[in-house]
């Protein structure tokens, strides 16, 4: 890294070098792997994206994605010449100019991230390195501060032990797409993070991102063209700062979440409007529109296990964090929350029926993992209730989780409500936008409707003669 320029970490850079096609390898095709490898083979790049995950490979080999992600088949069918999938790291690393981990580090039952799976690919990578090879090795996944540092010692203590000689460094290089808009954010991303200790193999993450740096890419027709994004920034950091980037921007849109969540419940007790409480403040730029949207809480495979790890990483040193503490005590308070209002309306839970539209832990994703609906029909269920549930693409992912006889698994908003003492909104599905209210209220057996993600018109329900309860309305 050149001297001074720590200094200007944050200043926006642009890369005027000369593109290079690189060969690079994805190990983990998940939400990010997939995303990334699809990308990088869209700018140009050779890419070979690899997972153990057998079934998963089947399918992408035949162009079919193992999860449901807007524009993602048809991104896959547009860059096949660039990109191959295999569950095996090749026999030799010796072509390979960047490895990309995105495996997943989920939390440990003490709210450590678990690193088992990271740990393994560095011991798959280090053991294929070459006598005199250059590599980069990118980490992607999500890693607690100092984890990057460590692994780049441990690689080298192992090649050392291996007697071999190589140049390989490493670059932590967060991820910020979100799960339902994940193609389109890992081409427009608002800034691309790199945080090593090594000039060289910086300037090749800064050559693989290039045409996103200077969107010199050319966007395949099906994809929305009437984008307005401006290129995105690119920082240079050291791995420690590029890491806690990752952990602190997670955790401040947890907490306006949970802000904005907080002020709901008073808006429920002195009778103000959270809706129009949101886009008063959001209209202040200093404030921001965005994740201010009052519901049943935050969800998902990032929020809930980035802060738990956060905490675990603040406990070490007996540091305390009480806004990201009370950040989430807030978010498992909005679960309790809806439950005592389906109480306080139906009373007894117990020998009820509700229908639960809405299983993934937001629109756009067929991802159950954390997610807020998935854990209050297991409460309702243990309330003694039964549970029809809905969800326009997250079922077969919520079957297994949700195994009881008190689930019925419907597969339309018609089915779940039949003979429902009330339907909970639990995801902000267009689609249940679109039903028809007037059909719906018909086949229930009382008209309740309990908006928990704040998603229809309070006023034209309540007209057509349904109670309505929303968070903070
Ligand atoms: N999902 C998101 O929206 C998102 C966004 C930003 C960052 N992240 C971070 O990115 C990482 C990956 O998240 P994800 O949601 O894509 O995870 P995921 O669970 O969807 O995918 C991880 C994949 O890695 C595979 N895998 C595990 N061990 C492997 C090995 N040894 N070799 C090859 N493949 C292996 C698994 O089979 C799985 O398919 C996590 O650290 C996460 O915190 C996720
Ligand atoms: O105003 C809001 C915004 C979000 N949410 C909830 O917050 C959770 C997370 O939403 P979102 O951030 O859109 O989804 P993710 O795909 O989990 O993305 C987050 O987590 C990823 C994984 O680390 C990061 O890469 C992204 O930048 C970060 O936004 C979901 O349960 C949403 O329902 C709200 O309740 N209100």
């Amino acid at each position: 890294m050149m001297l001074g320029e720590k200094v200007e970490n944050f200043v926006v850079k642009r890369e005027d070098d000369q593109f290079k096609r690189l060969n690079v390898i994805v190990i983990g095709a998940g939400y990010v792997g997939l995303c990334t490898g699809i990308v990088m083979a869209h700018i140009g790049h050779s890419v070979l994206c690899i997972d153990i995950n057998t079934d998963k490979i089947a399918l992408l080999e035949q162009g079919m994605a193992p999860i449901y992600e807007i524009n993602l088949e048809a991104m896959l069918a547009g860059c096949r010449n660039n990109l191959s999938f295999t569950t095996e790291l090749p026999k030799r690393l010796g072509d390979t100019d960047i490895v990309i981990i995105a495996v997943g580090t989920p939390s440990k039952e003490n709210g450590d991230a678990d690193m088992q799976y990271v740990d393994q690919v560095i011991i798959d990578i280090t053991s294929k390195i070459e006598e005199a090879q250059d590599l980069i090795i990118v980490m992607k996944s999500t890693v607690p501060i100092g984890s990057n540092q460590e692994m780049f010692r441990r690689v080298n203590n192992l090649l050392s032990d291996r007697g071999v000689q190589a140049n390989v460094n490493f670059v932590s290089n967060p991820e910020f797409l979100r799960e339902g808009k994940a193609i389109y954010d890992s081409f427009y991303p608002d800034r691309i993070v790199v945080g090593g200790n090594n000039d060289s193999a910086i300037g090749a993450v800064k050559n693989m991102y290039y045409p996103l740096l200077n969107k010199t890419f050319i966007m395949p027709q099906y994809m929305d063209q009437n984008f307005e994004s401006s290129l995105p920034s690119l920082v240079v950091t050291d791995f420690l700062t590029a890491e806690m980037i990752k952990y602190a921007s997670n955790a401040f849109l947890a907490t306006k979440v949970s802000f904005i969540n907080e002020i709901a419940g008073l808006c429920d007790k002195v009778g103000a409007d959270i809706l129009d409480v949101s886009i008063g403040m959001g209209l202040d730029n200093r404030i921001g529109k965005g994740f201010l949207h009052a519901g049943l809480g935050w969800g998902g495979s990032c929020f809930p296990k980035d802060t738990l790890a956060l905490q675990s990483i603040a406990r070490e040193y007996d540091y305390e964090m009480p806004i990201i503490e009370a950040a989430r005590t807030i978010n498992t308070r909005q679960i309790i929350f809806v439950l005592r209002k389906i109480q306080g309306l139906l009373k007894v839970i117990r020998g009820k029926k509700i229908a639960v539209l809405g299983l993934s832990y937001k629109p756009g994703t067929d991802d159950i993992r954390d997610s807020v609906s998935v854990e209050i029909v297991k409460r309702i269920v243990r309330l003694g209730g039964s549970v029809s549930v809905y969800d326009p693409v997250a079922l077969d992912n919520a079957r297994k989780e949700l195994a009881s006889d008190s689930v019925n698994f419907c597969s339309s908003i018609i089915c779940a409500i039949e003979s429902a003492d009330a339907v909970l909104i639990a995801t902000e599905w267009q689609e249940f936008l679109e039903v028809d209210w007037r059909e719906v209220k018909l086949k229930m057996r009382s008209p309740i409707i309990i908006d928990g993600r704040n998603l229809l018109h309070k006023k034209i329900l309540s007209e057509m003669g349904f109670t309505y309860v929303g968070v903070g309305r």
